[in-house]
């Protein structure tokens, strides 16, 4: 499994597709891994590289102490890119990899052609509401937030599917450390600004039934982009890569095409 070292972190990543396609980078959700696009990945189309990390605390990536800001988390990205050779990514971003991909496009248009900011926002909570998860995980563990993170992942109709067995499976096996580092990352995070200021292809995804960053709140961010796309998938909720990777898949097909994305002939 390839890694990267870093000055102060080490990264797990991994690629698929075709190695000489245009770069498409995806970044998962908080308390998931690289894993979470393992359903959509063969169902995107040729001529792509398909380049998938876990964030620092996540996966197989090290877990350095917590806190962690949002400025090491997208730093951490930028160096991977650079470290890769990559330049003019498609990025794909679900949730806070949705909030790294603005803070990497904000600082580096330079690796970042398309965005692709899925089931996220420019804020996403309250310190507040941050501050009750942490102090739930630092009391009862990671399977203490299991339930109620389940009902915001997963539609009504998929909460007692494999899949969500899966995945709560994976939250609750997701370092506390790594998990709370996200945390105060997320906590910290207010991209309003900067991200309004953002002008590039953009293509915002939303799930029906999202409880972590609903429809409305997706909407919100995406339409500071001027002539940005959004599309709804329905019957999902916070990862719909998971629940309904083919309608991903589709959507996120449409956009490269729009844009061209595409390996050269
Ligand atoms: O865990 C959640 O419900 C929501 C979330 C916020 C940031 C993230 O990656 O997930």
């Amino acid at each position: 499994m390839p890694e990267i070292t870093l000055p102060d972190v080490t990264l797990h990543w991994q690629e698929a597709g075709d190695p000489q396609g245009a770069p498409v980078v995806f970044a998962h959700a908080l308390g998931t891994d690289a894993r979470l696009w393992d359903a959509l990945l063969p169902l995107m189309p040729g001529g792509l590289r398909l380049i998938t990390y876990d964030l620092r605390g996540h996966g197989r990536s090290a877990v350095p102490q917590p806190p962690y800001s949002m400025g090491a988390l997208v730093r951490d990205t930028e160096r991977l890119l650079d470290g890769l050779g990559l330049k003019e990514t498609v990025f794909v971003g679900l949730s806070i990899g949705g909030m790294v991909a603005q803070g990497l496009a904000v600082k580096r248009l330079d690796l970042v052609r398309g965005l692709v900011l899925s089931n996220t926002a420019a804020k996403i909570g309250t310190p507040k509401q941050w501050q009750a998860r942490m102090a739930a995980v630092e009391a009862g563990g990671m399977a203490a937030i299991a339930p109620a993170t389940i009902e915001r992942w997963f539609a009504r109709g998929n909460r007692s599917s494999p899949e969500a067995a899966l995945w709560r499976a994976r939250l609750e096996a997701t370092p506390a450390a790594g998990y709370l580092g996200g945390c105060a990352a997320v906590s910290g995070t207010d991209f309003y600004t900067p991200t309004s200021g953002l002008r590039l292809p953009t293509l915002g995804i939303a799930g029906s039934e999202d409880g972590s960053t609903p429809a409305d709140l997706v909407r919100e961010t995406v339409d500071l982009i001027p002539g940005a796309d959004f599309r709804l998938i329905r019957r999902s909720g916070h990862l719909p890569c998971v629940e309904q990777p083919a309608a991903y898949a589709e959507i996120l097909t449409g956009f490269l095409d729009r844009i061209g994305h595409r390996a050269q002939a």
